[in-house]
């Protein structure tokens, strides 16, 4: 994989209204948890953008956002500040019909808990009929059908008539794909789905979300723990602390001889306020602490440990002078 950092991103708003016309649009959300007078920031600024039809992979260690960001996707939690912008819907002014609305028609949720995600009462295919019954949306006989042809577009025909108790873990989560798009949402929204499953059994799933939004066009957001996810979707998006620190865009090329080889690439993420956040590794490799020389050169910016030792003459170094 290519260790080569780019920005992405562009120029500095003064607004947070998100740009662009992405299904999902989320600039400078903040979400700050109050207990027992102790505020925890859970996301400080994130920044988001993502086009219809587009999967994408949300990926982050224990605690950065990632299950905040999706309760406030699916309509479950309201921001604190900044814009969330889904299909349309203004996640943060929508009264409570619209909210009713917007979970029920509008996105489709997968969670890791297997059990949140079917009635263990009911078969696999009165599972996925249940939404359609709810939304009246079709005529009876089309309804028989269209269960027939999301158990088969996940591949979980063979369990039609099993209760969630006697299928398998993936086959759990596969039927609960179809459930979450049985009424055509415009979002599908996946919160650590491959959770509870082994490793094969979540590349599995992976591919029935990857397959289920080749099929139907879905957007579709998956936040998961899994470190292969990037091997399944063109990109993967890495939040740190509460923000969008880097992405990952992985395409297929074609070499001199004809085979196809799998490129990814990493970028650091610019916000609308020119904030990014440097990787990890770049930072200890460099010992880069408190703060840094920052150099404009013609294509590039440099960034140098703060020692005058280390930095090289920068070709332009800002000053508090040129700051006022
Ligand atoms: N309801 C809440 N009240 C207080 N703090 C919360 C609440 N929900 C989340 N947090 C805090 O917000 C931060 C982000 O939590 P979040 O669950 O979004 O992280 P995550 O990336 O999904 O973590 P994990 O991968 O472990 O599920 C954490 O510090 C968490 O303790």
């Amino acid at each position: 994989m290519s260790t080569t950092f780019e920005l992405t991103g562009g120029g500095a708003p003064s607004s947070a209204e998100p740009a662009g016309g992405g299904e999902i649009r989320c600039g400078d959300l903040v979400r700050i948890f109050a207990t027992d007078g102790v505020e925890v920031q859970a996301l400080q600024g994130l920044t988001l953008s993502v086009d219809p039809g587009e999967i994408v992979a949300v990926v982050g260690a224990s605690g950065s956002g990632k299950s905040t960001l999706l309760t406030i996707l699916s309509g479950l939690d309201t921001p604190t500040g900044g814009s969330a912008v889904v299909a349309g819907t203004d996640l943060l002014t929508m009264g409570h019909a619209e909210r009713v609305r917007y979970q029920r028609s509008t996105v489709g949720f997968v969670w890791q808990q297997t059990s949140r995600n079917l009635l263990p009462y009911l078969t696999a295919s009165e599972n996925v009929r249940l939404p359609l019954e709810l939304a009246g949306a079709l005529p009876r006989r089309e309804r028989s059908r269209r269960v027939e042809a999301l158990l088969e577009l996940l591949e979980v025909g063979h369990v039609a008539g099993r209760r969630p108790g006697e299928m398998s873990g993936g086959e759990q989560q596969r039927t609960a794909i179809a459930v979450a798009v049985a009424n055509n949402p415009r979002v599908l929204l996946a919160d650590e789905p491959t959770g509870e499953l082994d490793e094969a059994t979540s590349v599995e799933v992976l591919e029935a979300l990857r397959g289920v939004n080749r099929e139907t066009g879905v957007t579709t957001l998956v936040v998961t723990h899994d470190p292969t996810v990037s091997e399944h979707v063109a990109r993967t998006v890495q939040i740190r602390d509460g923000r969008t620190s880097t992405e990952t865009l992985r395409r297929t090329e074609t070499d001199e001889h004809g085979q196809a080889r799998h490129v990814s690439e990493e970028f650091a993420v610019l916000d609308r306020v020119g904030r990014l956040q440097l990787p990890q590794d770049f930072v200890h490799a460099l010992d880069l602490r408190d703060r840094v020389r920052l150099a404009l050169e013609p294509d590039h910016v440099g960034v140098w440990p703060a020692a005058p030792a280390a930095a090289p003459a920068p070709a332009i170094q800002r000053t508090s002078e040129e700051d006022r």
